[in-house]
């Protein structure tokens, strides 16, 4: 059972409502998940078809939220070669249906964030996913790793007709999950993320163990955490009060 939702003392703050029950939005890879190595198994699966050296995880890391075209297009540039658009559009369906049958061999939720879920589940936020992962990857991901439950909404980049930093996905992701904007928040790894909750009028928290916490993220972001034990509720409720305040 959940606990009642937190009483959010925003009383002199316009537009909160008074009910509203608040909400933490994450994205996935390089922010719950560490999808890294699953990734690199796909990536390294197509490149010994073409007969071309895989890389490293270590070399993968820092590109893996950006998609499969992008992990592709590292994978083949570090082989000196230039993947076309038809390239890529060929690799493509053999990197996904590589890495949905693949998805959960090794990726694992970073270290403190299963723990910062049940810890927010118990305090009566609502939970949710915006990702520009395809949504049903998303979905099989969560399910093979356990965690599907903790959420009221998960949504992909092609759940709605954009994805983030277009406001429209952290927006939609917000209204599936029954929250409500002025009480929500978006915890991310990347420029993207700080940007779609800019945009979308949310708080916004950055992990910077993530896969790119560059400057431009940094400066977007409300906070900065360096591990999931500094994100509890007090901390995000206290995140909604200020910038509410402003
Ligand atoms: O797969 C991607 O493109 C990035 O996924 P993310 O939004 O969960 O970081
Ligand atoms: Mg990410």
């Amino acid at each position: 059972m959940n606990a009642q939702p937190p009483r959010i003392h925003s009383a002199t703050f316009d537009p909160i409502p008074r009910d509203a029950t608040p909400l933490v939005v994450f994205d996935l890879d390089g922010t719950l998940v560490d999808t890294a190595p699953d990734l690199t198994g796909a990536l390294n699966y197509c490149l010994a078809e073409a007969g071309l050296p895989s890389l490293d995880v270590d070399a993968v890391r820092p590109h893996a939220g950006r998609g499969a075209r992008a992990i592709l297009q590292l994978g083949f540039s570090a082989a000196g070669i230039t993947a076309d658009e038809t390239c890529l559009t060929n690799q493509l369906p053999r990197f996904l249906d590589r890495y949905n049958a693949h998805i959960a061999d090794a990726s694992m939720p970073f270290s403190g964030a299963v723990d910062a879920l049940e810890r927010l589940r118990g305090a009566g936020f609502k939970l949710a996913i915006c990702t520009n992962k395809m949504e049903a990857l998303a979905r099989r991901l969560l399910v093979e790793l356990q965690i599907a439950g903790y959420f009221s909404a998960i949504c992909g980049s092609d759940t709605f007709a954009g994805r983030k930093p277009d406001p429209v996905h952290l927006l939609g992701t917000v209204s599936l999950a029954g929250g409500s904007a002025p009480v929500s928040i978006m915890v991310g790894d990347t420029d993207t993320d700080m940007e779609a909750a800019r945009r979308a009028g949310l708080r916004s928290v950055l992990v910077d163990f993530g896969y790119d916490p560059c400057p431009a993220a940094h400066e977007k972001a409300d906070l900065v955490v360096s591990r999931f034990s500094e994100i509890d509720a007090s901390t995000l409720l206290r995140l909604i009060e200020t910038v509410s305040a402003d």
